[in-house]
């Protein structure tokens, strides 16, 4: 690419899952175009929005969001019963170096019996409509997380690995709520970071602030359009891809007077993974990047080293 055009870039890719159904069947023409547009996406930028509206239903959505709301609006001490058993999956509210921030997690997300766990704790009765929504949001946006990581791989040949991934990941969900800002100017909602996962797939409400950097060191800003998805890339299938899909770095900046919501379905490696750079992706143009790594163990010395998002490269680099 240009730097010309380059400097015209405004905003990542969308890619329409919609357009017409058969381009999600495996090995369509459809499908091979779309298993390009991803990578290509996932490689220059790290991140797409995807339309995926004939799945995920504007109704669910919004669902979605109503019961968020109610649950954000719960005292503080009931949320911080919500404590996940790995650090920052729990209740996180409104610390100082991200005071207008505020979530919490489920993990385990697609067994029902975790959901109701957690609305139990959030709730006297626990709340079987809130264990519905959840649950039926979390298994579309599972078949999403499924179908990109399908396309992925099919897209650099090396299918074989697909089901020790599908095997391999944990299903963690989070739900964010950001105050507006307590000034005219617009404050950080949540800093400049990496996932840790392979894939997030976020949803953003209608209230601006997400906003990812390209390559060029442009922050672009995600438009919060309806039926869209955020994809990001973590460093898991970073370092898992050799280096080929790139993690993208993200934040959230917040400005104007409207409290933003939003959730995510995180898919990253279970306890103890060892994430590994398969053969198939190293070759003279793409020499090796990664050495293997427990991801356990990246986990903890990213927790004590959270740094400016290169953490991946210090601890894992050749
Ligand atoms: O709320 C958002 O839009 C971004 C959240 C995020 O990046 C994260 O939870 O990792
Ligand atoms: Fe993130």
């Amino acid at each position: 690419m240009d730097l010309k055009a380059a400097d015209q870039i405004t905003q990542i890719p969308v890619i329409d899952f919609t357009k017409d159904p058969q381009d999600l069947e495996e090995g369509s023409d459809g499908w091979k175009k779309l298993c390009d547009q991803v990578r290509e996406a996932c490689e220059e930028y790290g991140c797409f929005q995807v339309i995926y509206t004939n799945k995920i239903s504007t109704e669910l959505r919004e669902e979605m969001f109503k019961a968020l709301k109610e649950l954000f609006h719960l005292p503080d001490e009931t949320k911080m019963k919500n404590t996940g058993s790995k650090p920052y999956n729990g209740y996180i509210g409104k610390i100082d170096v991200v005071p207008l921030y505020e979530s919490l997690g489920i993990e385990d997300v697609l067994n029902l019996e975790a959901v109701q766990a957690f609305a139990q704790l959030m709730w006297p009765d626990g709340n079987s409509v809130f264990c519905e929504i959840v649950n039926s949001m979390t298994r579309k946006m599972y078949d999403l997380n499924l179908i990109i990581l399908k396309l992925l791989m099919k897209s650099y040949g090396v299918e074989k690995y697909y089901s020790s991934y599908v095997d391999g990941s944990d299903m963690v969900f989070r739900a964010m709520k950001y105050e507006p800002p307590n000034s005219n100017d617009s404050e950080i909602g949540l800093a400049a970071h990496v996932d840790k996962s392979f894939l997030s797939i976020l949803c953003q409400d209608s209230v601006q602030g997400l906003e990812v950097l390209s390559k060029g060191g442009t922050w672009l800003r995600v438009a919060p359009l309806p039926g869209a998805f955020t994809v990001f890339i973590g460093d898991a299938l970073k370092a898992w891809s050799n280096g080929r899909l790139h993690g993208v770095k993200h934040r959230v900046m917040m400005c104007g007077d409207k409290a933003r919501y939003s959730f995510a379905l995180f898919s990253a490696p279970k306890e103890g993974w060892v994430v590994e750079v398969p053969d198939e992706m190293v070759d003279k143009e793409h020499p090796l990047l990664f050495q293997s790594f427990n991801y356990t163990d990246f986990l903890h010395y990213y927790y004590s080293h959270i740094d400016d998002g290169n953490e991946l490269e210090v601890y894992a680099g050749v």
